[in-house]
């Protein structure tokens, strides 16, 4: 039986720079990782695709979703829903490539419970006064949605314990950086490396 993908995830406060450290880690020519596309309530932004940056559903097309069982986690978050749907990453990962996920802190922490043998990254801001810069720089949201995700961000940071690992997004390439050489350290210390090298062990001894 073929070996099972890493599930990877990584999650944050809105406007660390999650979307940003992903898409720069997906651009690079040594990339393995598989991106699962959300499915989410909220309106398109300008230039985002359907299909790409997300699945946009209607409200009612969400709950069925959920009631059909069609939704590795859920979450709600600041008015509008979010999910992962189950059927790409189990695939993906029965093929035995990783899966990349980025999502918010609910859904990060129902993951780990489905999947606690998961690589569970948070990404941090340099600071709050950052974090603020960079969402409202970012220009896609009103001002009321930006304050409740700043107050969404005082609650996920506190939780960053639940996590592996925690990495400053200071500077994308090195917040890049730090993700891969995690995840590769991650594969060696599980089954890739690691066995051929207690093999060795064994054949000293
Ligand atoms: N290291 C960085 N330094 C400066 N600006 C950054 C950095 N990383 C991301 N940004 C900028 O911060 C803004 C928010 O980034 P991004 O949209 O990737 O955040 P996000 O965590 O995916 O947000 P959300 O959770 O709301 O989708 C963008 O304008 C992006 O260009
Ligand atoms: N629990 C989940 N959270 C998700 C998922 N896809 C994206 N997200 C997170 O939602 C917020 C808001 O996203 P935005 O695109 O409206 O800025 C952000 O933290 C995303 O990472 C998901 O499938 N599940």
């Amino acid at each position: 039986m073929k070996e099972r993908g890493l599930l990877i995830v990584l999650s944050g406060p809105s406007g660390v720079g999650k979307g940003t450290v992903r898409k720069e880690i997906f651009s690079q020519d040594d990339t393995k990782f598989h991106y699962s596309i959300s499915v989410t309530t909220r309106k398109p932004r300008t230039g985002e695709v359907d299909g790409i940056d997300y699945f946009f559903k209607s409200r009612e097309e969400f709950e069925e979703m959920i009631e059909n069982e069609k939704l590795l986690e859920w979450a709600e978050f600041v008015g509008n829903y979010y999910g992962t749907p189950v059927d790409y990453v189990e695939k993906t990962l029965s093929e035995g490539k990783d899966v990349f996920l980025e999502i918010e802190v609910q859904g990060a922490l129902q993951v780990r419970k489905a999947f606690p043998e998961g690589l569970f990254i948070f990404l941090m801001p340099p600071s709050l006064d950052e974090l603020k810069n960079r969402i409202v720089t970012r220009g896609t949201e009103s001002a009321d949605i930006i304050e409740n995700r700043l107050l969404a961000a005082k609650e996920e940071i506190l939780l960053m314990d639940a996590y592996d690992y925690v990495v400053e997004n200071d500077q994308v390439n090195l917040a890049c950086d730090r993700i891969k050489a995690i995840v590769t350290a991650e594969h060696c210390r599980r089954e890739r490396v690691a066995p051929r090298y207690k093999k060795k062990i064994s054949e000293v001894e």
